[in-house]
């Protein structure tokens, strides 16, 4: 019997994101959710690394701290934060549909950028480890009909520069180049590889 089986890491998800809900169940091991309900502002000299590093680091340790004391103390608490980047402009979720459609006009026929930053805490110790992930993604032309009609759907709401390509949004997406995970917002390679050096093995 692996060290796993015996020893049951948890993994807590600082999370409310239905996407990485689903997406940590991947790694196998037992999972709680506990959102972590942080401010997103950052300053604004932040680079792309520094905002998704930053932000994971800050939903990690929130919750770490919440939950210090009651988790098992092999628990590790997962904490992730996605954004956009297009030239030097950061896109996180829209605000307004009018906001998801001007994204859109941006990012149609460009290529851009998709930044995720990952903390894993132990909760016994507060050990941590930071790490993020980019992948490019090419839209396509988009018509602003088109782009009506997407936004419409309402699924663009919640995700970073107002699309999924998870969902219908993979009808606006040219090609991607890198980690399918990590557009959709836990790149679930590079956990499990975080996840190591805490003698942690997934399959
Ligand atoms: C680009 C893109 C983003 N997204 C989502 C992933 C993230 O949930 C969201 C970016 O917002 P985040 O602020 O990273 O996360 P969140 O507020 O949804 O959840 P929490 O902070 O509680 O963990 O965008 C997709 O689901 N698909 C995509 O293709």
């Amino acid at each position: 019997m692996s060290s796993n089986a015996t020893s049951l890491h948890t993994l807590v998800l600082a999370s409310t994101s239905p996407r990485r809900q689903e997406l940590i169940r991947l790694l196998g091991l037992p999972v709680e959710i506990v959102p972590s309900n942080v401010d997103e502002d950052t300053p604004s000299d932040w680079t792309p690394e520094q905002i998704v590093e930053g932000l994971s680091r800050r939903k990690a340790f929130s919750v770490q701290e919440k939950i210090a004391g009651q988790a098992s103390g092999s628990s590790i608490v997962v904490g992730s934060d996605t954004i956009v980047v297009l030239e030097r402009e950061v896109m996180g979720k829209p605000t307004d549909t009018e906001d998801a459609i001007r994204m859109l006009k941006r990012l149609s026929g460009r290529t851009h950028e998709v930044f995720t930053g990952v903390t894993c805490v132990r909760v016994s110790d507060g050990e941590s480890i930071t790490s993020h992930r980019v992948t490019q993604v090419r839209m396509r032309e988009l018509t602003d009909e088109q782009i009506k009609r997407y936004v419409a759907t309402g699924e663009p709401m919640d995700k970073a520069g107002a699309y999924g390509l998870q969902g219908i949004g993979a009808l606006l997406v040219e090609s991607i180049d890198g980690d399918f995970f990590n557009v959709v917002g836990l790149p679930v390679s590079l956990v499990s590889v975080m996840l190591e050096t805490y003698g942690i093995s997934t399959p």
